[in-house]
C-alpha cells in the first residue's frame, strides 16, 4: 500500500486510481436498489445492509454480491480490513448532484477507524482539515446539530492546514489512524471545483496523467456531474437478531 499513500495529506491517507474498471462501475450503479433513498435536503443517501439504530447498532446481514465482488475481494487481498473485528459490514451509498456536498465532519466512534470509499460517476474534491483539538473533547459530548455547528466552525479557522484530495471515479480512498480521529472531512457545494493543481492537490502526484492533462488542459477546473459514493466501514456494535431470525445466525 505505501506507494498509494498521500504524502501532502495528514497521515494515513491512501489513494487509488481505478481501484474498479468501467464495466464493474456501470454494473455496480446499475445493482444500486432505487426504492430505499433517503433525501436530504443536499444530497440523497441509502446504507446496506440498513441505516443504525440509535444506539449505533447495526442488525448485522451479509452485504449483496454486487458489494462483494470485485470491492470486497479487492479489500482483502490489500488486507485494508484485516484488523477490523468485523471485517466490512456496513456500505453507506451517497449521491450528490452537481452544486451538492456534505459539510465537515468526523465519522466517529461508532466504526472502527478504517474508512475506504469507492468513487462513481464523477471527479470532487475532498477537503480534509485538521481537528482543532481544544474543542474535541467537547465535541464528543455534544448533540449532533451543535456538534455539527462547531465543525463548520472549526472549519473556518483551520482552513490553513486543509488538504484537497482529489477522488475520480472507480478511484479507492482509504482513511486510516490518525487521519481518522484528527482530520474532519467535506465537500463542498459547489458545480465546479478550481484551481487544481500540484500545488493544492494533495494526491496530484497519485492521479493518471490522463486526468493530470486533461484538468491542466482545463485552466485547472473540474466541472461536476452526478456522483455517487460507496463508504465501507466496520460498525464496532452489531446485533446478531436479524440474523439469527433469519436462520443466518448458526454456522
Ligand atoms: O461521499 C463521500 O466521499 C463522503 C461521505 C462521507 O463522508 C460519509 O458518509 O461519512
Ligand atoms: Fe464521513
Amino acid at each position: 500500500m505505501d506507494e498509494y499513500l498521500i504524502a501532502n495529506a495528514p497521515a494515513s491517507m491512501f489513494y487509488i486510481p481505478d481501484f474498479i474498471t468501467e464495466a464493474e462501475e456501470q454494473h455496480i450503479l446499475q445493482s444500486i436498489p432505487v426504492n430505499k433513498w433517503i433525501t436530504l435536503s443536499h444530497r440523497r443517501l441509502q446504507a446496506i445492509p440498513t441505516r443504525l439504530s440509535s444506539t449505533n447498532t447495526l442488525l448485522a446481514s451479509p452485504l449483496p454480491p454486487w458489494l462483494v465482488h470485485p470491492i470486497l475481494d479487492r479489500f482483502k487481498d490489500l488486507a485494508i480490513f484485516a484488523d477490523a473485528p468485523h471485517g466490512v459490514n456496513h456500505c453507506l451509498i451517497n449521491e450528490y448532484l452537481p452544486g451538492q456536498g456534505i459539510m465537515p465532519h468526523e465519522d466517529g466512534a461508532a466504526y472502527h477507524p478504517v474508512v475506504a470509499t469507492v468513487s462513481l460517476g464523477s471527479t470532487v474534491v475532498l477537503d480534509v482539515t485538521q481537528k482543532a483539538s481544544i474543542q474535541d473533547a467537547d465535541l464528543d459530548r455534544n448533540p449532533d446539530a451543535q456538534r455539527e455547528q462547531e465543525q463548520q466552525q472549526q472549519q473556518q479557522q483551520k482552513q490553513n492546514t486543509s488538504s484537497r484530495i482529489l477522488q475520480e471515479p472507480r478511484s479507492l480512498l482509504l482513511t486510516t489512524e490518525p487521519a481518522y480521529t484528527t482530520t474532519l472531512h467535506g465537500i463542498a457545494s459547489t458545480r465546479e471545483d478550481l484551481d487544481l493543481n500540484p500545488i493544492t492537490v494533495a494526491n496530484w502526484n497519485l492521479l493518471p496523467a490522463s486526468t493530470t492533462q486533461r484538468i491542466e488542459a482545463n485552466g485547472g477546473r473540474n466541472l461536476r456531474e452526478t456522483r455517487v459514493s460507496l463508504t465501507f466501514r466496520d460498525v464496532r456494535k452489531v446485533s446478531k437478531l436479524g440474523g439469527m431470525v433469519f436462520g443466518k445466525g448458526r454456522a
